[in-house]
């Protein structure tokens, strides 16, 4: 048990150690580290960044979209030349894009024809598109399929004939004719549903590049959309599963509307000329009354189809959490509550789709009852006319010579059932895609939505604060922000919290901050927890807004942030310490993977590619290293961009003191100028300024490093340590105490 007391005296001790050593390196800190900058090799980085920056730049007019179509093509995926969205077009579709109106029925109306015109727009921007080509191919399909339909009711009626006229020559003949129509008939459905499909994932590429462009656009509208916007849950689900669904109602809807409405008008002018007028009058009766029974009795599917995709993306959102916190989730023991949560999301989903299921039991019954049994028999009383009231009809079928009146009468009958078959399929079918059409309604809305609110994000538009009394307001920002300054600075700048649909507005954390960091001034913020020191990188990132007074900072290319938690992308272990370049980006600019190696060599993790198999080897890398190599693989990061500056948000709290020290020392070294968040006052030392945030109504108080306060302050911790490191003694006598005690129980 002696052993316990031993790291108690060591820890004190080198506590106090390491506060003599601040005090005696602080006040020898200087800007003279500042001035020994590589700045040669900074400028030759950021020329080559700039020069990269260029070639990315997103004014170029196209980009290689990679889309892979085949098994073959996932191992080497086809390259599809698809043009970057310009500003331009996001400038001008803006308008088209308003936001939603809450309180808007989703259904087939008249918002759902102006949002299906502006999501056209991005769809099928012009009629020299390939989509284009696919529909007027996909409708020469349609004419095709319905022109045989109506071949194969005129054979159908002559192949009965000949049976019923026991003519065997000709019986044969027309089977053979029958064969001969087969082969056309299925290569045009084949055509129909292969162009429906290419159609589907035509639209789907257009509105997805269109979607992607939006949310990860230079404003971060993936980062705003969470935390700066809450009229949309869980984005992806709309990009992934919603914008097919879209798509394909969209492409089938063309065809099991067109194709219907093309049959209706040449089966009826065909029947016209068999049944007459009067039966053509009826049949047209038939349909205004038939369609105007269905619409009244027809639930709201799309406000339905909305209610289920929001409801499936909160499934699918619920899982997405436990796959991204699975170690935290098996550490806690969390199963059993995650379980419970999953199964509550997905009975939401189950019994809402069930509801569905329950409502269209008596919507279909009515439909078949209408379309298959009202429909014959109209249809069939509407056969019957030439032959019982040839005067009513206007028309007798026609008796050809050598036919007998009962084998032409039969020939009539089974064409024009047989298209009465058709006439009442088509209609079905146009009943059908009202459904659909419907349902069409709630994807577009759910799309629109989307579009809509990623439109006024690019545009720096924020929702409007429900209480217009609110000091800070998301759609009153009044903050000027001076860009490729050679610095940081605060000028009267509050630190708020953005807080969107917060009736209370946006809560401030540090009140009109007046912070100044030159080259070389290396500043540490500190403070305690949640009071707001994460706060301030991300306004100087740009990620929270400023609402009120200054704040000059570096150009984009000019400062790096190391976040609080180590984030770690798919790919390769070179793209883990290169990361956001690309492989192709280094190659462009000259770098070697020698140089990653002496980059991992400074962060003490040279060993690692060996490890790991090499450069390419690619796994899941944050299942693979352990919190401090995560956070020096950050560090390895920005010593390979070597910014100008650079913002540490507690990104060494993991790593051992010697190697924390050696890695700030190399980043001063190479003139990158440091602002630390922190509590950890070992990093004192590598720093000249420091802001402490204290929480008291959002105070702060700037101090110089190294000052007699400072000093004072220091001096102060010291005697406090020594005073606890004198009770050394006492603590570990008390310990043998409790330790002779316990064993004589025992
Ligand atoms: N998106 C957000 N919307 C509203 N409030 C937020 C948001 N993100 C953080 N906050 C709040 O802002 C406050 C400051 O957060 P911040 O992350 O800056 O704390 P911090 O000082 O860095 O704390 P720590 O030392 O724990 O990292 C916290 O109270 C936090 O709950």
């Amino acid at each position: 048990m002696q052993t316990f007391s031993k790291p108690v005296a060591e820890t004190v001790a080198s506590a106090l150690a390491q506060r003599k050593a601040q005090l005696a390196s602080a006040a020898v800190v200087s800007f003279a580290g500042a001035l020994l900058v590589n700045s040669r090799r900074r400028q030759a980085a950021a020329d080559q960044k700039k020069n990269d920056l260029h070639l990315h730049s997103r004014n170029e007019a196209v980009e290689r979209v990679l889309l892979p179509f085949s098994q073959q093509s996932i191992q080497k995926p086809p390259k599809t030349l698809l043009a970057i969205t310009s500003q331009e077009t996001i400038r001008q579709h803006k308008r088209f894009f308003k936001p939603v109106d809450t309180l808007q029925k989703v259904g087939v109306n008249k918002e759902f024809i102006r949002q299906l015109k502006a999501i056209a727009k991005i769809i099928m921007p012009s009629f020299k598109t390939k989509e284009f080509l696919l529909i007027v191919l996909h409708s020469i399909f349609l004419v095709l399929r319905t022109w045989l339909s109506v071949v194969v009711a005129r054979l159908d009626g002559r192949i009965v004939k000949n049976l019923v006229a026991a003519n065997g020559r000709a019986f044969a003949l027309s089977l053979v004719e029958w064969f001969a129509i087969a082969i056309p008939a299925t290569y045009t459905n084949s055509m129909i549903r292969y162009l429906q499909s290419k159609l589907s994932i035509g639209f789907r590429t257009r509105l997805t590049r269109y979607v992607h462009d939006l949310y990860l656009d230079d404003k971060n509208a993936f980062y705003r959309i969470i935390n700066l916007d809450n009229r949309i849950q869980g984005a992806d689900q709309f990009i992934t599963t919603d914008i097919a669904k879209f798509c394909d109602t969209l492409a089938s809807l063309y065809s099991n509307l067109a194709k219907p409405l093309l049959d209706t008008v040449i089966f009826n002018y065909q029947l016209t000329k068999s049944i007459g007028m009067a039966g053509m009058v009826g049949l047209f009766v038939n349909y205004m009354v038939t369609a105007r029974l269905l619409r009244a009795v027809t639930p709201s599917f799309g406000k339905l189809a909305a209610i289920e995709a929001k409801l499936e993306g909160d499934f699918r959102g619920a899982h997405t959490r436990l796959i991204t916190n699975a170690e935290e989730i098996a550490f806690y023991n969390g199963a059993d509550l995650e379980h419970s949560i999953l199964e509550k999301t997905y009975m939401r989903l189950i019994k809402h789709i069930n509801s569905i299921y329950k409502i269209r039991i008596t919507y279909n019954m009515f439909e078949d009852f209408l379309i298959k049994y009202v429909w014959s028999a109209f249809g069939l009383g509407m056969c019957a006319i030439p032959v019982f009231l040839p005067e009513w009809a206007g028309t007798v079928i026609p008796v050809k010579a050598g036919d007998s009146p009962e084998s032409s009468r039969t020939r009539g009958f089974i064409t024009n059932k047989r298209l009465m078959i058709s006439l009442s399929d088509a209609g079905g079918r146009m009943m059908y895609s009202y459904k659909e059409l419907a349902e069409l309604a709630g994807y577009t809305s759910r799309v629109y939505n989307l579009l809509s609110v990623l439109h006024s994000l690019h545009a720096n538009e924020f929702q409007s604060s429900e209480n217009p009394d609110a000091q800070y307001s998301l759609d009153n920002i009044q903050g000027k922000i001076i860009a490729n300054y050679n610095g940081i600075e605060f000028k009267q700048a509050p630190i708020v919290t953005p807080a969107p649909g917060n009736e209370r507005g946006g809560e401030m954390l540090v009140k009109d901050l007046n912070v100044s960091v030159k080259p070389g001034e290396h500043l540490l913020i500190t403070g305690p927890n949640g009071v707001g020191k994460t706060a301030v990188a991300r306004v100087i990132s740009g990620l929270w807004p400023l609402f009120s007074g200054c704040l000059a900072k570096p150009g984009t290319d000019d400062i790096f942030y190391i976040p609080q938690r180590p984030y770690l992308s798919i790919g390769s272990l070179r793209d883990q310490v290169i990361y956001p370049h690309s492989h192709e980006d280094m190659l462009r600019e000259g770098r070697t993977d020698k140089e990653l190696l002496e980059i991992l060599n400074v962060v003490h993790l040279a060993y690692i590619p060996d490890r790991e198999g090499g450069w390419e080897t690619k796994k899941e890398w944050k299942d693979v290293f352990s919190g401090g190599e995560k956070q020096r693989i950050g560090m390895a990061r920005m010593f390979y961009h070597q910014p100008k500056f650079a913002v540490l948000d507690e990104c060494t709290s993991a790593v051992s003191t010697d190697v924390e020290g050696l890695m700030y020392n190399h980043a001063k070294d190479t003139g990158i100028t440091l602002i630390t968040i922190s509590h950890r006052p070992a990093l004192f030392r590598y720093h000249q300024h420091l802001l402490r945030l204290t929480g008291d109504h959002g105070a702060w108080e700037m101090e110089t490093i190294g000052t007699k306060e400072q000093q004072l302050s220091l001096e102060k911790e010291i005697q406090a340590l020594q005073g606890q490191l004198k009770e050394v003694e006492t603590m570990r006598t008390r310990l043998q105490a409790i330790d002779t005690e316990l064993s004589l129980k025992v």
